[in-house]
């Protein structure tokens, strides 16, 4: 408990001082360009969001079996690379720091977003029992998505060790591995979705492996101190379940403390996804992985300036991350700070479209002037 500490409070994150604990949380947009390339419009939106301590990008697939969605962009050509290098500059312009989310969807994916039309990869032939698929055409029933073989999961290691190695080409400040709201790495921990008998499923220890093995692929490229690795150890989204969540995640939060990583980020039982959960039942929230986890703890999900300022004086948080708030207020620690109204933020803009409800939310001044 120190009470002392609030939003306002600098910290350090791995290798960064920070000015402030207010994180931008990742948010998919569905705003790329052509290939999958971030443009200026990008460039614009983040830079507007620069008062953020950190800056967390949008989940951006590692390769092209890893995309799920229209319009995300990736981090896998040399012309995503030089996509990205608008938005890094333009928050760097702004003395901004900002972290490249690394996604693999696995399963899901679906055949119409594969290249020629392979099917999803996933560490079982078991398709999300709940939601549709996201296509070009709008949405379509998941398929059974193909089991990957024991020798390809070295291939899905290198896919995220390249897509570090390209984030830091592409000038960001470190890297966020996604393993959360049932992607594939997230397949992979619950049992639900992974029936594998090799060293990759059965025991939480097997299938702990392979984001033990990314993490420690993405810290040869950018030290452990630009990494962080997100968690949802409640969340449901992706039709995600495990008998066990406590045993998995109390396991996988410990075998994270080896890495010394910039931090962990964890997503609250009060989200799922990108909805709220009213009266969630979990216990496993950041108070429970606390006394856990031995690095600097990000968490997410539902929080606004009172709550965030709670969870930071409890201790049970270092860092406040901030989802829906950031989409309609991209000056939101000056709103807090002054204490002002907030933009409401508009669900049917979220994903995809042009810049309305994407870079057209005023700030205080524009509206102070209008
Ligand atoms: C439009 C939208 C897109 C999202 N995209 C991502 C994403 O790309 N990666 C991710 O880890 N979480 C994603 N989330 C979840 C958010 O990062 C966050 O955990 C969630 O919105 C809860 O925080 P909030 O209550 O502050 O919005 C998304 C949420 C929303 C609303």
């Amino acid at each position: 408990m120190n009470t002392n500490i609030d939003l306002f409070s600098p910290v350090r994150l791995g290798r960064y001082e920070l000015p402030n604990r207010m994180v931008m949380a990742p948010l998919t947009r569905n705003r790329a360009g052509e290939g999958n390339v971030p443009r200026e419009l990008n460039a614009e939106y983040y830079a507007q969001r620069v008062s953020a301590g950190l800056i967390i990008t949008e989940a951006t697939q590692v390769s092209p079996q890893g995309l799920g969605y229209p319009f995300t962009p990736g981090i896998h050509s040399q012309e995503q690379v030089e996509g990205w290098r608008l938005v890094t500059k333009a928050v760097h312009d702004r003395g901004g720091k900002i972290f490249l989310q690394l996604w693999h969807v696995g399963r899901i994916s679906h055949p119409d977003l594969q290249v020629d039309g392979a099917l999803p990869v996933a560490p079982s032939a078991i398709a999300p029992s709940e939601g549709m698929a996201a296509t070009y055409e709008g949405e379509k029933p998941y398929v059974t998505p193909r089991a990957l073989e024991t020798a390809e999961i070295p291939g899905i290691v290198e896919q995220y060790r390249q897509g570090a190695k390209n984030a830091l080409a592409a000038g960001f400040d470190g890297v966020e591995i996604h393993s959360a709201n049932g992607y594939l790495l997230d397949q992979f921990l619950h049992d639900g979705s992974n029936h594998r008998t090799d060293e990759y499923g059965g025991s939480i220890e097997n299938r702990a492996r392979l984001l033990m093995e990314v993490t420690e692929a993405v810290v040869s490229v950018w030290g452990a101190d630009r990494v962080g690795v997100r968690l949802s150890p409640s969340g449901t989204f992706g039709s995600v379940y495990d008998s066990d969540l406590k045993a998995l995640f109390t396991y996988v939060v410990d075998a994270l403390n080896q890495f010394e990583l910039a931090y962990l980020h964890l997503v609250e039982p009060r989200v799922a996804g990108n909805e709220t959960v009213e009266n969630p039942t979990s216990e496993l929230s950041s108070k429970y992985f606390r006394p856990i986890y031995k690095g600097t703890l990000i968490s997410a999900g539902g929080y606004d300036r009172e709550s965030g300022n709670a969870v930071l004086a409890s201790g049970d948080a270092d860092l406040v991350a901030y989802g829906r708030l950031f989409i309609s207020n991209p000056d939101l620690p000056q709103r807090f700070a002054l204490n002002a109204q907030l933009n409401p933020y508009d669900r049917s803009s979220f994903y995809g479209g042009d810049k309305r409800g994407y870079t057209d939310y005023p700030s205080l001044e524009l509206q102070a002037a209008g």
